[in-house]
């Protein structure tokens, strides 16, 4: 599903991803762990095309096609979804309309046709009510006035209704109360699928006791400096990060 070769990103002068190389097959989900400041978001920030992450070199595959020239909109039409650590508030669109865009630009792309706002209020309603999203959310302008967690609520949504082939949540655990981690993993639980990857960026154990992830990397200094099981998580738990930097 993903090949990533050799890649060196850099955001102004300094290189921020160092030679990083990893693969992820379908229906795997890896966890990404490692210090504050290690690249983590970059990762995420240039499989979703954003201008400031400059690829100097290496290759980005995903699907067997080198993505690293489409820009934004093709990558997400490809069927990449990336959940923000910080998602944007835009005044004056309302959440409703923006994800009913959202799911249908991406249907475009496929060829699909537009689902009419009849077909699109039914699948919203369903995805509303698993996540236990309140009402009110639903109807205000995107994300805007927020509180963290319903932010992060609000990208889980967007995922749900646009069922991407890889989902890339970067830290969706921060901020999230007990109930919600537990509401929202749930979710993230009903879309595994065998033909669906999942990158989940976090600095905790918790969620990833929920998702259960087939493989942990450890990113530090803009590269993979290990990789493992579960174990891994555990370890990191008891140790911090000092004893693998070494
Ligand atoms: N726009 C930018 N300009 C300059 N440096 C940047 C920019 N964006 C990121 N960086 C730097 O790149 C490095 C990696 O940042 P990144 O956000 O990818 O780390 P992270 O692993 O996600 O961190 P955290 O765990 O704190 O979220 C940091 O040193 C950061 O200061």
């Amino acid at each position: 599903m993903l090949l990533i070769e050799n890649l060196i990103v850099k955001i102004g002068d300094q290189n921020i991803l160092n030679n990083l190389n990893l693969e992820i097959k379908k229906g795997e989900i890896h966890a990404i762990m490692g210090p504050n400041g290690s690249g983590k978001s970059t990762l995420s920030d240039t499989l979703a095309g954003k201008k400031n992450c400059i690829i100097c070199s290496g290759r980005i595959l995903f699907k067997k096609i080198d993505i690293s020239q489409l820009n934004p909109e093709e990558r997400a039409g490809n069927g990449i979804f990336i959940a923000y650590q910080y998602p944007v508030e835009i005044p004056g669109i309302s959440n409703k309309r923006f994800l009913h865009a959202s799911v249908n630009a991406i249907r475009k792309y496929k060829n699909k046709p537009p689902l009419d706002m009849f077909n699109f209020s039914e699948i919203f309603k369903k995805n509303i009510s698993l996540l236990n999203m309140p009402e009110n959310l639903i109807h205000r302008s995107l994300n805007t006035g927020f509180s963290g967690g319903e932010k992060k609520r609000n990208e889980i949504l967007q995922m749900m209704m646009i069922k991407p082939d890889l989902c890339i949540l970067d830290e969706i655990d921060s901020g999230l109360d007990i109930d919600s981690l537990r509401e929202i993993t749930n979710c993230i639980n009903l879309l595994k699928s065998k033909k669906r990857s999942f990158i989940i960026i976090t600095h905790y154990q918790r969620i990833l006791n929920y998702i259960n992830p087939d493989y942990v990397h450890i990113l530090h200094k803009g590269n993979i400096i290990q990789s493992g099981k579960f174990d891994l998580v555990k370890q990191l738990e008891k140790h911090g990060y000092g004893w693998i930097k070494k």
